[in-house]
């Protein structure tokens, strides 16, 4: 028999499509600026140095294949949530914290949006920013919350719409949870300062709203992991008990690996105990429990002193190359005569630049220039080098001037 009910066509997804409709082209110019993942400045996917140095201390271990725990490797979820909070924050030591291992960034925010929709009583809406990554949406969706917004971007500065945030978070309905990107704001690379980081957690309190913070990007941001962390450490500071959902995917190029981290920070360590035991009944019939081998690399990178440190300098180096091709983006399009303010490319952070191309704009570069984007403009920067920047600072001017 057939399928009962008739499986209809479905659209590609708007951010890994990109690269489906980029392979298909054949234009040896070609430049792919859709999805959110690291080239080197020859265009190369980059695996760290110490990636490659863990996987070599891990293959001599002769390591069994047996099942992780439900909640995953044990030094990876110690080693994840210190990332996070920093080894000495009170969380860890009264153990109010429950971290599992989940199947990377998505995972995680997949898991804490199905934990939410079966034992969050206050109430089933999810404020995310407008816009926000594309994926939040359907993970929400699926999991049986209903999706709001509040205003986050200011499409006349290509800035943070700081007022407009304020306005709306002050009127979202108590008890209600709101999605915050911890830094690297996907898709516009707008994050708030530290001074209105302040005066959002103000009014998140006085609104009595559950926070969960998604860091895909810790140390990819600044290149510093503690100041990327500085809003997620702040929150908890001024008492906000929050979900947490971190990714290796970016910061550590584990990307294919699947390594991701979810957190529940709770009142005390007996009710992280209950949410614990509920979490490995939410995961068991899901996945039943996670994969091995990218919790052990992230683990040996985190606790081997000298591995962490060439993390370290990686994570640095891999931000500083996407802040010089911002620089070497925007000079690039005053030497090709342009006379916009394209100053937003460079103080905007992180993977993304949200360029504020129209989408005729964005359909005209991919036509004419084989330039691969995403339909809101948003360009992943890792996508340039020093090789092609110069191709796409003219293809832009010729499509915006
Ligand atoms: C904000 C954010 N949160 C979570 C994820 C999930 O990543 P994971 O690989 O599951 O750990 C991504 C990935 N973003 C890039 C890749 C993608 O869309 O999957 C992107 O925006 O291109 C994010 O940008």
């Amino acid at each position: 028999i057939s399928l009962l009910i008739l499986v209809q066509m479905g659209p590609p997804d708007p951010i890994l499509g990109v690269t489906e409709a980029f392979k298909r082209d054949t234009n040896p110019k070609k430049m792919n600026l859709g999805v959110g993942a690291y080239r080197d400045d020859k265009g190369k996917p980059f695996v760290l140095s110490c990636v490659r140095k863990a996987e070599a201390l891990i293959a001599a271990k002769q390591l069994d294949k047996e099942y992780l725990p439900i909640g995953g490797l044990g030094d990876f979820t110690k080693a994840c949530a210190q990332l996070a909070l920093g080894a000495n924050n009170e969380v860890l030591s009264s153990g109010r914290n429950i971290t599992v291992q989940t199947i990377s960034g998505t995972g995680s925010l997949r898991i804490g949006a199905n934990f939410l929709s079966r034992f969050h009583g206050g109430s089933r809406d999810v404020y995310l920013p407008k816009p926000s990554w594309g994926n939040h949406t359907p993970i929400f969706r699926d999991a049986g919350m209903q999706l709001k917004a509040y205003r986050y971007y200011d499409p006349s500065t290509c800035g943070f719409d700081f007022r407009g945030a304020l306005e709306d978070i002050s009127k979202i309905p108590e008890q209600s949870v709101i999605l915050l990107h911890a830094c690297a704001h996907n898709p516009t690379g707008v994050d708030p300062k530290q001074e209105q980081w302040k005066e959002i957690s103000d009014i998140v309190k006085k609104r009595n709203l559950l926070v969960f913070f998604d860091m895909a990007y810790q140390g990819f941001a600044s290149g510093d992991i503690d100041r990327d962390a500085w809003a997620v450490r702040y929150f908890i500071e001024q008492g906000h008990n929050i979900l947490l959902s971190q990714s290796f995917a970016k910061n550590m190029g584990l990307y294919g690996e699947r390594v991701g981290g979810f957190t529940v920070v709770c009142k005390d360590i007996e009710e992280s105990k209950r949410v614990e035991s509920q979490l490995k009944i939410l995961i068991r019939p899901i996945y039943s429990n996670p994969p091995m081998n990218g919790a052990r690399i992230a683990t040996t990178i985190l606790n081997t002193p000298e591995l962490r440190l060439l993390w370290l300098e990686e994570v640095h180096g891999m931000a500083n190359r996407i802040i010089k091709m911002r620089e070497q983006l925007v000079a690039g399009l005053k030497k090709s005569g342009s006379s916009h303010n394209w100053q937003h490319v460079i103080d905007q952070i992180g993977m993304f630049c949200f360029t504020g191309l129209k989408p005729e704009q964005v359909e005209r570069l991919t036509k004419e220039f084989s330039v691969y984007m995403t339909k809101d403009g948003r360009i992943s920067m890792a996508g340039i080098s020093s090789g092609n920047v110069g191709y796409l600072a003219e293809g832009i001017h010729a499509v915006t001037k």
